[in-house]
């Protein structure tokens, strides 16, 4: 059973994290999505609500897993007999990150990362723009999912 993961914060999940997820679903068996938790920053969206909304726009693919997770990803990884780590590069900003924690990862466990060049229709798109641009009245509507895009407006409109 060939399986990758693909890790993020995901608050909340974007079009182009789920092109990302959608391509490494053709490519294994079974896709992680790991949910990483970061204790020093107060997300939109609790671990919980952004792992239902993976879920739910990730559903039509059949092979995909969604869980949190608190740690190196390479326990995650070793944990869940995991070779093979995905991660969209969306410009060349990204990629000394990128290496250094690829270099990191595989000289600590052997698991290896996989790039895949994200869309260019996305190459700009993160979740803190999504956000920041949709709070001050933005329409992001075309780059999130439809129903992150329902609940983000409504979130949005809470906490005003
Ligand atoms: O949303 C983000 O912060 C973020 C970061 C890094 C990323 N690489 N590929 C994608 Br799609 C992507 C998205």
């Amino acid at each position: 059973m060939r399986r990758a993961v693909c890790p993020g914060s995901f608050d909340p999940i974007t079009n182009g994290h789920l092109d990302i997820i959608e391509r490494a679903s053709r490519l294994y068996d079974v896709v992680h999505i790991a949910v990483l938790i970061n204790k020093s920053k107060q997300g939109l969206f609790s671990v919980e609500e952004r792992i239902q909304m993976i879920e739910e726009v990730s559903a039509p693919y059949g092979n995909v897993l969604v869980e949190s997770h608190h740690g190196l990803l390479v326990d995650y990884c070793r944990d869940r007999d995991i070779p093979a780590i995905v991660k969209g590069l969306r410009a060349v900003s990204d990629f000394d990150y990128e290496l250094q924690m690829a270099q990191m990862n595989i000289g600590l466990s052997g698991v290896e990362t996989l790039f895949v060049p994200t869309s260019p229709t996305y190459s700009f798109l993160s979740s803190s723009l999504v956000k920041e641009v949709a709070a001050y009245g933005g329409d992001v509507s075309h780059l999130v999912p439809e129903l992150v895009h329902r609940r983000l407006v409504a979130r949005i409109a809470e906490r005003r």
